[in-house]
Formats: structure tokens, C-alpha cells, sequence
């Protein structure tokens, strides 16, 4: 198996707080793969720690065979959590794609005529061509995304990572993300993202990796995803409805909702 992604015995995390412990997990070449589980069991930090953001206490991390340091940062697009963001920054759509540019050395210290070529292929491809001179802060949570999307893709990656891509949009732009993620997946580009919804992104995945400060179980969404594995990840009872191949996934304590008695 060749491996995009390999954590051999990582363990990771902050100064006082150890996040994983003695993690392993490969990911081929090629996987489209999601990662979750609740808030804070470390999703993001093991995105990070993937990605050399951040320091590992021991254990080792290759992309595709080779050591952090010796890996091309051009080969890898990664999209941060867009809550992280500060939005008052003064740039346009166009400028946000083009700093996926400036990683490495470069030549040029502006874009030549091919990057700005590629930067409007992209734009035309994930929908936000016509926006690209619009300030971000102008733009709506979904063209966000799209234009993050196409700095992460601007030196066509190999590894594509995502954290969080299709929260804080409607579940018509969560759709048509995983569809064009699907797509660049189709052209050879291994994916791996985060989620917090269940039913309308993870269960659409072709691979799940339940997380809770250490891999719980990984699998096709229809073998994953049972009550067992579920509770496991989760804590809580977890109800799953399937119908026809599709899941309906739902935590089974009620909810008490305080209504004031007139
Ligand atoms: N900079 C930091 N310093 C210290 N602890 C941190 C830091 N960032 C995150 N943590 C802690 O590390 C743990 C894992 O956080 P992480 O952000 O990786 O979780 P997550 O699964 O991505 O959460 P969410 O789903 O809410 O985004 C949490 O206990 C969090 O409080």
C-alpha cells in the first residue's frame, strides 16, 4: 500500500495537554477520507500534527514515504477552520487564491500570466469567478469556502486537507462541496477532511475515521456506523434509523426543552 499519510506511534498535543498517545494511522494514496468525533477529542490538532503545525512529543509522521521536513509544501492544500479567520483583513477573493502562491521560494514576487490564468480557471470551476473582486467580507460563508478551496488547490496538491469545509452552509453548498471534492478526489488527489454532521456529509464519504483522542474504528460509512461504534466515539446512546441505504443518525436522549408555563 502506498500511503499519503503515515502517523507511526505519534503522540501529540499542547504543553499541558497530551491530545493522542501513540497514534497510528495510515491513508492510502487516493482515499477520501472524513474524520469525526465530538468537540475537542482532537480532531484539528491531528490535522495539524499531519501537516507540521504542530509539535509532536514522539513518534514519527511521513507524507507519502518522506519526513515533514523533507516534504514539498506545494504538494499538500490545506483549508483551515474559517471561524479561525479575521475577515476584516482587506483583501479580494482573487488575493485570498493567490497567497496559496506564495509558499517556498519564488521567482516572481507578483503572480506571472499562468498563475493569474489558473487562478481564474479555478474561480470558473468552484463557482466564485464572478466575485473575484469582491472583498471577502463581502462574500457569503459558501463562496468563502470555495475561494479557501482554490488557494489549497492553486499549486495543484497531492493531499488535500480540509478542517471543517461544509459547516456554516446550507445543505445545498454542503452538497455541491463534497461533489466538487469528489471530483478533484476523481483526478488522483487524496482528501482528508473533518465533520461534524453525520448525516449529510459523513455518510457520504467512501471512508469514515471515528475519533476520539485516538481512532475508534475506520471503515465504510454502512459498516461504521452502528450503535456500538457510535456510543464508543460519542459517549451517549446513539440512535440509527437506515432506510433504503441511507442512515439517519440521532442521539436517543431526549431533549428537555424549557418552556415558560403562562
Ligand atoms: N492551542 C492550544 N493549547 C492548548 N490546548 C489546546 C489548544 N488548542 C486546542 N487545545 C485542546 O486540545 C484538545 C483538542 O482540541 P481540537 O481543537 O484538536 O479538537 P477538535 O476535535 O478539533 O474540536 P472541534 O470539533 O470543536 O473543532 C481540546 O481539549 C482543546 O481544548
Amino acid at each position: 500500500m502506498n500511503s499519503a499519510i503515515s502517523l507511526n506511534d505519534v503522540t501529540a498535543g499542547y504543553e499541558h495537554n497530551i491530545v493522542f498517545t501513540r497514534l497510528s494511522l495510515e491513508i492510502p494514496v487516493g482515499r477520501f477520507a472524513g474524520i469525526v468525533g465530538p468537540t475537542g477529542c482532537g480532531k484539528t490538532t491531528l490535522l495539524k500534527t499531519i501537516l507540521g503545525m504542530q509539535p509532536i512529543f514522539s513518534g514519527d509522521v511521513l507524507l507519502h514515504g518522506h519526513p515533514l521536513d523533507k516534504v514539498r509544501r506545494k504538494s499538500i492544500g490545506y483549508v483551515p477552520q474559517l471561524g479561525s479567520i479575521d475577515w476584516a483583513f482587506p483583501v479580494t477573493v482573487e488575493e485570498v487564491i493567490m497567497m496559496g502562491l506564495y509558499t517556498g521560494k519564488r521567482v516572481l514576487p507578483w503572480p506571472s500570466k499562468g498563475e493569474r490564468e489558473r487562478v481564474q480557471d479555478l474561480a470558473h470551476r468552484l463557482g466564485i469567478y464572478e466575485i473575484l473582486r469582491h472583498h471577502i467580507v463581502n462574500t457569503s460563508g459558501g463562496q468563502r469556502q470555495r475561494a479557501f478551496l482554490a488557494r489549497a488547490l492553486i499549486n495543484s496538491p497531492e493531499l488535500l486537507v480540509l478542517d471543517e469545509p461544509t459547516s456554516g452552509v446550507d445543505i445545498k453548498t454542503q452538497h455541491e462541496v463534497l461533489h466538487l471534492l469528489g471530483d478533484i478526489n476523481d483526478e488522483g488527489v487524496t482528501i482528508l477532511l473533518t465533520t461534524h454532521d453525520l448525516n449529510a456529509v459523513a455518510s457520504h464519504l467512501p471512508w469514515v475515521i471515528c475519533f476520539n483522542n485516538g481512532v475508534v474504528a475506520q471503515g465504510e460509512p454502512c459498516d461504521i456506523f452502528t450503535n456500538e461504534i457510535l456510543t464508543r466515539t460519542y459517549g451517549g446512546d446513539i440512535v440509527i434509523v437506515r432506510h433504503e441505504g441511507h442512515f439517519l443518525i440521532a442521539n436517543s436522549r431526549p431533549l428537555h426543552v424549557m418552556v415558560d408555563q403562562p
